[in-house]
């Protein structure tokens, strides 16, 4: 048996030698970059020397499964792959090579290997579809989506899309209603607020505002979840439910072995299939409803002048491009694509800022320099809040809600030194913010790192929260909109505490908070 002091002097050295590893390979990559890769465009050329493919290294794995046994039955566990990934790179080095069940996948976290793969994925860059989802949408007769959908087929239903999501003059026409939804949510805090401050099931509550924000852009209307006394049976209930239970089994059906592709349905595919189903038939109801008020405004002749309403539908059904199959499924694939992606981010916003008072504090003085006079966000409330943005992108860093993304690269292209032959699944990591080889006390919230007048030189490849390159997050001018407006106004109402342990996040396909969110709100004075 080992003492105590051995266990850990043990560990350290094992600390120690891991990091030692992943120095030295960092340096033979750097070594390898200056001798070899001189190409811009990173195609291999005769001259260059680089690794073969097969000497990636990386766990071995069994066959058919690779290292799933890892994550079910230890050392890791598949909720927290995203912190097991930073104990691969510093076993392995920048690069790592990783079979789990049916995905095999090259890690990459360097910013040059992360750049070089975005900048080689081609005009319309090709990411692994979300098998499970794109099944049943195939089972189902459906349109798989803009998620899964490759190719020029991507190109057809992304253009559109992104000209109303990605456009900052349309995004912006969406600030009145969102400090609308905001408000109402504000309004809710303290009315659903216990004695001692804190409000049951606030996440739910957060849920809510999500889907409510993403509800006005993908249907140009309002759902209802800001209304009071919302039943456990209403639409919007079984949404929430269904948004979460979805993500969860998708996380589950997408790191195990595909049995449904064989038709064999287990427990985990007929929860995913019922959570998919109910999601779908309620968005449906409501995309019917939008659509059939267009309709109405076309036939009456009023579509251009009531077009603010109901914008994208309206845009998309104008632009003719899409068929109606594909255009219902865009409000679907936004909305599932929008709620728990923003709700788990504002709360781990909020907990950074509840548990660095002097950081909160500093940000009250700056929201309550823009909301002066009013409680009112506007254009140019957002445009001056850059310490709130930099708390946003801290919160990013040390609490990433998406940990990254993947490409299929159409061309060979060298990594780290190595060579990746085209049609490769290689991902991308944002836990580089966790790691001290990248930033400097990573454990420690510092929002003025991101500021302009900061000396810490960040290259923002190591950090890409909403992915990269044209295939980019398409809600990402909304979900940040959204995030600004939210964390100005509860801070300019509220004073955000937090009385329990640490907070730490689960690995879903977006990370959630491991303990309920219980943040107490104390009044602030107006
Ligand atoms: C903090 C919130 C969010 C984060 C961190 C996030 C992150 C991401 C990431 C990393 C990707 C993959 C990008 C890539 O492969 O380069 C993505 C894709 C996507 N996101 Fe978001 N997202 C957020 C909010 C939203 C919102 C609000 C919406 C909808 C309004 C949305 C809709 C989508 C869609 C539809 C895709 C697939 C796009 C495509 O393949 O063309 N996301 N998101």
């Amino acid at each position: 048996m080992f003492s105590l002091r051995q266990v850990k002097l043990i560990s350290e050295c094992a600390r120690f030698q891991q990091q030692a590893m992943f120095i030295a390979s960092r340096c033979a990559m750097a070594t390898s970059a200056a001798l070899d890769i001189s190409d811009d465009d990173n195609i291999i050329s005769e001259e260059m020397v680089v690794k073969k493919f097969e000497d990636i290294p990386g766990p071995r794995g069994l066959p058919f499964i690779g290292s799933l046994l890892d994550y079910t039955i230890g050392p890791y566990q598949l909720d927290k792959l995203h912190l097991a990934a930073i104990e691969r790179f510093r076993e392995y080095g920048p690069i790592f090579k990783e079979t789990i069940g049916e995905n095999t996948f090259i890690n990459i976290i360097e910013a040059s290997d992360v750049e070089t793969l975005f900048r080689s994925s081609g005009k319309n860059p090709a990411r692994p579809p979300m098998a499970p989802l794109q099944y049943i949408r195939e089972l189902r007769k459906r349109n798989i989506g803009l998620a899964s959908l490759q190719g020029e087929e991507w190109a057809r239903v992304r253009k559109p899309v992104q000209q109303v999501m990605l456009k900052p003059k349309n995004v912006q026409s969406y600030i009145p209603i969102v400090d609308e939804v905001t408000t109402e949510f504000t309004e809710s805090i303290k009315r659903l607020r216990r004695e001692d401050g804190e409000v049951d099931n606030y996440q739910n509550e957060v849920y809510k505002w999500a889907l409510e924000c993403v509800g006005t852009l993908a249907l140009g209307t309002r759902l209802g979840c800001m209304e009071r006394n919302i039943q456990s049976g209403s639409d919007t209930q079984k949404m929430i439910t269904a948004t979460l239970g979805f993500f969860d089994t998708m996380r589950d059906l997408t790191f195990s072995m595909p049995l449904y592709k064989f038709g064999i349905y287990n427990k985990t595919w007929k929860q995913f299939e019922k959570h998919h189903e109910t999601f779908y038939k309620i968005a449906e109801k409501h995309i019917k409803k939008a659509l059939d008020k267009l309709k109405r405004l076309s036939r009456e002749g009023r579509l251009e002048e009531e077009s603010k309403e109901c914008s994208l539908l309206s845009y998309l059904l104008s632009k003719k491009s899409l068929s109606s199959e594909e255009i219902a499924m865009v409000p679907v694939d936004i909305m599932q694509g929008g709620v728990d992606t923003t709700s788990h981010t504002a709360i781990f916003i909020m907990y950074q800022l509840a548990t660095n008072p002097d950081a909160q504090e500093k940000l009250h003085q700056e929201v309550d320099s823009v909301l002066a006079n009013s409680q009112e966000m506007t254009l140019e409330s957002l445009q001056n809040i850059p310490y709130l943005k930099a708390c946003v992108k801290e919160t990013h860093r040390m609490m990433p809600t998406i940990d990254g993304t993947t490409r299929i690269p159409d061309k060979d292209i060298v990594l780290s030194g190595f060579h990746i032959p085209a049609k490769t699944v290689v991902r991308t990591h944002c836990i580089a913010g966790l790691m001290h080889e990248y930033f400097d006390e990573p454990h420690v919230f510092k929002p003025e790192r991101w500021l302009r007048v900061s000396s810490e030189e960040i290259d923002h490849h190591l950090l890409l929260p909403y992915g990269g390159g044209t295939r980019m997050c398409i809600g990402r001018r909304f979900a940040e909109q959204e995030l600004h407006i939210l964390i100005a106004k509860l801070i300019k109402n509220f004073r955000i505490e937090w009385h329990h342990g640490p907070m730490q996040q689960l690995f879903r396909l977006a990370n959630a908070p491991d303990v309920p969110a219980q943040f107490k709100f104390v009044d602030r004075e107006q």
